[in-house]
């Protein structure tokens, strides 16, 4: 068994080596011609973090191979290793690091975790902290304390959980953990995150009666990690059933130890696939998986919307541009996460867009809406926020520092623009370790492979 990784505070996972020196802004390179790469991606950080969290309330060991080790999966790592659960890396090392043994143990608490930009930790770990023995106290970094968090907190109420959060609804709060959970009826409104969601089915096999949970609102985002959610309790044994659209029932009942293969992340293929569009050449994307519960498989189809082709060859993905861009009208409701590579697409297109059912990544790292349409504007376009969306006028666009707003989706938002609009600097642009560490360095070697126009 090595040191792990996950360990090591010097192993640089937070991306600080491709923070220019001094935290200058970087200076988004510009493509030569059309782009011809193929590039291979680290895990998904969806699969990485529910794998884990189910690892640690499982019965018995895991292995999680060629998982994510970024930011957001560093934090979760700590969080249930602080809670009780032995993680170690293996002597198998892929691409992007090593394979991880999750060994789960008593759930203690008496601790305090530190979520980061981590939505998945913020939402995913309070109710593994409800079934350990003791307090456990949860904080953010200062731009995701403002996070919504009152649905899981009155949910977990709701079951007979203890939480101080001094009445404010948001983090930090603390979980006073009694072991176990009984579990029962919950209805929530989730139409802020399905993430809400996640989190209680996540746990539910270890409340005492399980859990029958209804959502009722006016909208339900990001449906496919729902059904992410479910695919990875259902490999684990546990049964869950919905009954009704909008209602999920899971049994009581252990979870098993499982060995786990982790796909790439298919929402960070989509920088690298949009740039292909905007420079009129070709990025594949190898390992991409036949079937699979991620939303970024969604870009398959929505990249031939404005004007790309798609080629799938066994597990390898091509998106070649064709020169031209088509504005479009969507609806990304359920991928909402693909929504800011896609609005800087819509950006640089020959025709205007609207992208709308996305009213809540107001909510994600940033207001995403709102930050997407200042830092567009700013270079020159016309971009203009909808209650649920924006609508996008192509306009020429010039250089100027783009802002990142902590949001790892910002900063390569900002990238897609650079390639063609000269002299783009990105605030920040170490903030992409969120989730994918290597991001600048993926970036740079995608673009050494431009054809000079
Ligand atoms: O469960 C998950 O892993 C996620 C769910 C989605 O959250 P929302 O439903 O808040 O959009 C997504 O945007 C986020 O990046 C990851
Ligand atoms: C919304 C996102 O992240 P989080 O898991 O922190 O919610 C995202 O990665 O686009």
């Amino acid at each position: 068994m090595l040191e792990s990784q996950y360990s090591a505070p010097e192993f640089d996972i937070y991306g600080d080596r491709h923070q220019p020196a001094g935290n200058e802004p970087w200076p988004a390179p510009l493509a030569a011609g059309p782009i011809s790469a193929v590039v291979s991606l680290p895990g998904s950080k969806s699969l990485t973090n529910r794998e884990l969290v189910l690892a640690a309330l499982a019965d018995s060991p895991s292995v999680l191979r060629a998982p994510l080790h970024s930011k957001d999966s560093q934090n979760m790592v700590d969080a249930l290793r602080a809670l009780g659960t032995t993680i170690t890396d293996t002597d198998a090392t892929g691409e992007f690091g090593p394979d991880v043994l999750v060994t789960p143990g008593e759930l203690t608490g008496s601790t305090t975790v530190d979520c980061g930009l981590a939505g998945t930790v913020m939402r995913f770990v309070p109710p593994v902290a409800a079934l350990a023995l003791g307090p456990t106290t949860f904080d953010a970094d200062d731009s995701a304390r403002g996070r919504p968090m009152t649905t899981l907190i009155s949910s977990l109420r709701d079951l007979g959980v203890d939480i101080n959060d001094d009445g404010r609804g948001s983090l930090p709060f603390t979980v006073h953990g009694t072991g176990r959970v009984a579990g029962g009826t919950l209805t929530i409104d989730a139409s802020s995150s399905s993430q809400f969601v996640s989190a209680l089915l996540l746990a539910a096999a270890r409340f005492e009666t399980g859990l029958t949970l209804t959502h009722e609102g006016e909208r339900l985002p990001s449906l496919p990690h729902i059904d992410m959610t479910i695919a990875a309790l259902a490999a684990r044994g546990v049964t869950v059933t919905s009954p009704a659209p909008g209602t999920w029932r899971v049994e009581p009942g252990p979870i098993a130890g499982l060995d786990v293969d982790i796909e790439p992340d298919l929402s960070n293929a989509a920088p690298f696939l949009v740039a292909a569009v905007v420079t009129g050449g070709s990025v594949t994307i190898p390992r991409w998986p036949a079937e699979t519960t991620q939303v970024g498989a969604e870009l398959l189809e929505l990249l031939p919307k404005f004007g790309a082709e798609v080629v799938v060859d066994g597990d390898r993905v091509t998106v070649s541009g064709t020169g031209r861009i088509s504005g479009v009208d969507l609806d990304l409701t359920t991928a909402g996460e693909l929504a800011p590579p896609l609005v800087a697409l819509a950006a640089l297109a020959d025709s205007p867009s609207t992208i709308t059912g996305i009213g809540h990544i107001r909510h994600h790292e940033t207001d995403r809406l709102a930050a997407l349409a200042t830092e567009i504007n700013k270079l020159g376009g016309e971009v203009t926020e909808l209650e649920d969306g924006l609508s996008i006028v192509p306009k020429p666009l010039t250089g100027g520092l783009w802002s990142s707003y902590h949001d790892h989706r910002m900063a390569t938002a900002g990238a897609i623009i650079g390639l063609v609009v000269k002299g783009v600097s990105i605030e920040n642009i170490a903030t992409t370790a969120k989730t994918l560490p290597q991001f600048p360095e993926l970036w740079t070697t995608m673009l050494a492979g431009a054809v000079s126009r």
